[in-house]
């Protein structure tokens, strides 16, 4: 066990090219970070800097050409154990209830059928699915379908949640409310998480860092700690706090976006 205080990931001078059809190309510079207990890290950077393969990167479904990683303080080879992934697709199966897809990942893990189904009612409830338990996927809302994902992700109560963009497909009104629950739920149980995403308002709503990359070969640009004197699991209080616009204007310059 890792000595109190570990951060859940620390990664040094991580480097990563692919090869496209024998030309290099190199996508993650050189690339440090830490993420730290009970931390909510949202990363921003340029249109395909590279913020999908450092996550892939991250949890060993991509090796890194060099650098290290690690997890609660050891280098790990493939996927970290305690880890949570989730993406913007929700990829339920749809011939699963909204309660058997939440289930899915601790009946594989040979959890009793009725223990998973006593902890999955609990976390859908949570996440106000109460009453919608029993619906199939194609009967919900992209909203409640999201939900749903989030619920099966925290089922299996990960020490840390790796969230590719995953409310970009919602609407306003609805990815406000989902965000702040996902705060609410991660704050509560001191959970850590790293969030990429490309919606610069919802980083500073939702995180106590924000990351900014450089283009591609990506690195960090800038680290602004985000102090917004609010309670941070209300993303509407937060978007009206004094700080919130500044933040927005300060990290937007530094990505830098021209018209083509
Ligand atoms: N398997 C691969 N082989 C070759 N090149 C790849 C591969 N996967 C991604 N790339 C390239 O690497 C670069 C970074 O892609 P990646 O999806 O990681 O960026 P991103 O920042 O997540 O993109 P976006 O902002 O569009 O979500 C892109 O130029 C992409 O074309």
């Amino acid at each position: 066990m890792a000595p109190a205080g570990t951060p859940p990931l620390v990664v040094e001078h991580v480097a990563k090219s692919y090869d496209a059809d024998g030309r290099i190309v190199p996508v993650i510079g050189d690339l440090s970070l830490t993420l730290n207990e009970g931390e909510i890290v949202a990363i921003v950077g340029p249109s395909g800097c590279g913020k999908t393969t450092l996550l892939n990167t991250l949890c060993g479904l991509i090796g890194a050409d060099s650098g290290r990683i690690r997890w609660h303080g050891r280098e790990i080879s493939g996927q970290p154990s305690g880890v949570g992934y989730m993406l913007q697709k929700d990829l339920l199966l749809p011939w699963r209830t909204a309660l058997r897809n939440v289930m899915l990942g601790l009946e594989i893990r040979g959890v009793s059928l009725s223990d998973a189904e006593e902890r999955s009612h609990v976390v859908l409830d949570k996440l106000g699915l109460h009453g919608f338990a029993e619906h199939y996927p194609t009967t919900l809302s992209g909203g409640m379908r999201q939900r749903v994902a989030l619920a099966r992700t925290l089922v299996n109560e990960p020490d840390v949640l790796l969230l590719d963009e995953p409310f970009a497909a919602l609407d306003f009104q609805t990815k406000l409310l989902i965000e702040s629950d996902t705060a609410r739920l991660v704050r509560e149980s001191r959970r850590s998480v790293l969030l990429i995403t490309h919606d610069i308002e919802e980083a500073v709503s939702i995180a106590d860092r924000v990351i900014v990359l450089t283009k591609r070969p990506t690195r960090v640009k800038a680290v602004y700690d985000i102090a917004l004197g609010t309670e941070r699991t209300d993303m509407i209080a937060a978007r009206e706090s004094a700080g919130f616009v500044d933040y927005v204007r300060r990290i937007w310059a530094d990505l830098d976006v021209t018209r083509q």
